[in-house]
């Protein structure tokens, strides 16, 4: 762990269920190589898990059974490591590669920009040659200018131990906001293509791994079951999802299920199943052959508690030379960045969905109602406007206490300014916020087109209301993240808050026992005003309207639906580009008192 993270808590476990094939699988890390730093259930590093990963592998080793790791993509984008270095990207790289990934894809962020996906072309292919799938992602060579496959489409490989004849394909969902050197082939058109069509025509599979940027209970892998399962109705078939942020497990039927492992090195994904064929079924004793396929799954707390309790091992033997000095070199790429520089104190925590918006304590309603009224100047002097921005942009909470270079990127990674439309009727621009946020038109569109404005975890929640109803009935707990307090072997009162999944099979999926977090909706955007309240008597005629860059194209399209038709070309940047999050962090400085109490 990192030196300034704090010691993981102790608490009741379950154990990981191993078995013939185990698995330890990791997505959306987004950067978080270090771990959390502020939070002690979470406060393993990338260095950790190797060390963990690699007792495990002996584990395996030792008693003839199989461990894979996977990673499902967006590796990048979300923590300062990432965004903070220049060029972006410069440590992230180097730290991945370090992990022995068996099987490893591309998200939707690798993506984004022209430049991280040259970085996956560059850097991450290589890095895991042979384990690195895209079944369905091309990209314009940048040596040559040709398109081509990133990565090949498809494996085809034996276990080490147990001879266990996996096919293997790597996907990513139907992601549409990618530049313009990649091409997401959609789903619906791969299961078409003969490559496809051809690799399930053998027939001598012990288990299909599909593994992918992809939300386990998505149309995408909907269909991926459906044509797997008619070409191979009785071969079981593993998934392993990503993008939508939480812990899930699907189960299509009794050979086929999929996991999802949560988001930011929160959480260590571990599956299991036994009773696979292999590839020397034929020559063992029939005993030694169990008639049925059972699969097992746990979510681990990334922390070191966790990690030496699994592996049965304690602080002394736990730590490999290896994984020691991988956490050293994330310390010193933190170091080298100045993570630590303060820029204010916050004055209590500020939360995504631990709490409602509006309320005091939501990170929307400071923004709303703060950072962005006291930070934004309309286009000219005593001009009105309204400005708007998509939850989704803010990507954690902000924790009372001290508010660093660290907690900056963290919050807000993201490079997108702002933008305007000059004196926009009134009548109209009030309207457009209603339209983002409620069911019509614009939001059937981003349905379709597979972009979504709110935090992922939340995109979900529409998919999964228990998440909500779950917790909307507890009451508000006054905890921060840094007094967690245990009170082990007792009710739940006693325990302290963490993940409490409620998957496909059941309650007890994660390995921590914990009490409830609260989980708020959120809507996909919000709106502040400039120079006037919605209260006014008076409104004005017309305002600017401005907005996070990133969500243009739903501006324009609003407008469009109210009567008022503009185009890229009637919108101007505001304030030379600078981006919202130097935008809030100038907030931070001016606001919160960097020699305040609560950090002292
Ligand atoms: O520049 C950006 C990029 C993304 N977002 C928001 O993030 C989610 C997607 O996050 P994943 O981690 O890929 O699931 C997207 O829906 C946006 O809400 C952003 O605001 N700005």
């Amino acid at each position: 762990a990192q030196p300034l993270a704090p010691a993981p808590k102790a608490a009741p476990l379950r154990e990981l269920p191993w078995a013939q094939l185990n698995f330890l699988h990791t997505t959306d890390i987004h950067g978080w190589w270090g771990g959390h730093v502020q939070e002690a259930s979470f406060s393993a590093d990338w260095g950790d898990y190797i060390s963990f990963a690699k007792h495990l592998r002996d584990r395996a080793d030792a008693d003839g059974s199989d461990l894979l790791l996977i990673d499902t993509g967006d590796r990048i984008e979300g923590n300062a490591i990432y965004d903070s270095s220049k060029p972006r990207g410069k440590f992230t790289y180097e730290i991945a590669k370090k992990q022995n990934i068996d099987l490893i894809c591309s998200g939707n962020h690798e993506l984004y920009k022209a430049e991280s996906a040259d970085g996956e072309f560059f850097h991450t292919v290589p890095d895991f040659k042979g384990n690195y799938l895209a079944s369905n992602l091309d990209i314009i060579n940048p040596n040559n200018g040709r398109r081509q496959p990133l990565a090949p489409r498809y494996k085809k490989f034996k276990t080490k131990n147990q001879g266990i004849r996996i096919l293997a394909f790597g996907f990513i969902f139907d992601f549409t906001g990618n530049d313009n050197n990649t091409f997401v082939i959609p789903v619906e058109q791969t299961v078409k293509e003969s490559w496809f069509k051809d690799a399930l025509r053998d027939k001598d599979i012990d288990l299909i791994l599909v593994y992918g940027h992809v939300d386990v209970r998505s149309a995408e892998y909907a269909l991926l079951y459906k044509t797997i399962r008619s070409a191979q109705w009785d071969t079981p078939i593993q998934f392993f999802g990503g993008h939508s942020h939480i812990r899930d497990y699907k189960i299509f039927d009794s050979t086929s299920v999929a996991l999802e492992s949560g988001r930011y090195m929160e959480t260590i994904g571990f599956m299991s199943i036994d009773g696979l064929r292999t590839a020397d079924s034929d020559k063992r004793p029939a005993q030694q052959q169990k008639s049925k396929v059972t699969f097992s799954r746990r979510y681990i707390d990334n922390n070191l508690f966790s990690m030496h309790h699994h592996t049965k091992k304690n602080e002394t033997t736990f730590p490999t030379e290896h994984g020691l000095n991988v956490t050293f070199a994330i310390g010193e790429a933190r170091d080298s960045l100045g993570l630590g520089e303060r820029y204010g104190c916050a004055p209590h925590d500020l939360w995504v969905s631990r709490r409602p918006y509006p309320h005091d304590e939501s990170i929307f309603t400071w923004l709303d109602t703060q950072v962005l009224p006291q930070s934004i100047k309309p286009s000219e002097r005593n001009k009105k406007a309204i400005i708007i921005t998509n939850t989704g942009g803010i990507r954690f909470d902000v924790f009372k206490g001290p508010f660093t270079k660290d907690t900056k990127f963290l919050v807000s990674p993201f490079t997108s300014g702002l933008r305007y439309i000059k004196d926009v009727p009134y009548k109209s621009a009030s309207r457009l916020i209603k339209l983002l946020n409620n069911e019509g038109p614009i939001l059937d569109m981003m349905k379709d087109g597979n972009t979504y404005l709110q935090p992922p975890e939340h995109v979900a929640a529409q998919y999964r209301p228990d998440m909500y109803i779950a917790s909307q009935s507890q009451e508000l707990h006054s905890y921060t993240a840094q007094d967690q307090t245990p009170l082990l072997g007792g009710s739940e009162d006693e325990l302290f808050p963490g993940y409490t999944t409620h998957d496909d099979a059941g309650k007890d999926g994660d390995d921590t026992i914990h009490q409830v977090i609260p989980f708020y909706q959120v809507p996909n955007c919000v709106q502040a005003n400039i120079g006037f309240n919605t209260g006014d008597e008076d409104k004005p005629e017309v305002v600017d309207v401005m907005y996070n860059e990133f969500i243009q194209k739903w501006i324009l399209l609003g407008l469009g639906y109210l009567g008022e038709s503009y185009t890229s070309e009637d919108t101007h940047s505001y304030a030379d580009g600078k981006s919202f999050t130097n935008i809030m962090t100038e907030w931070v400085k001016e606001h919160w008192d960097v020699a305040s109490e609560e950090c002292t």
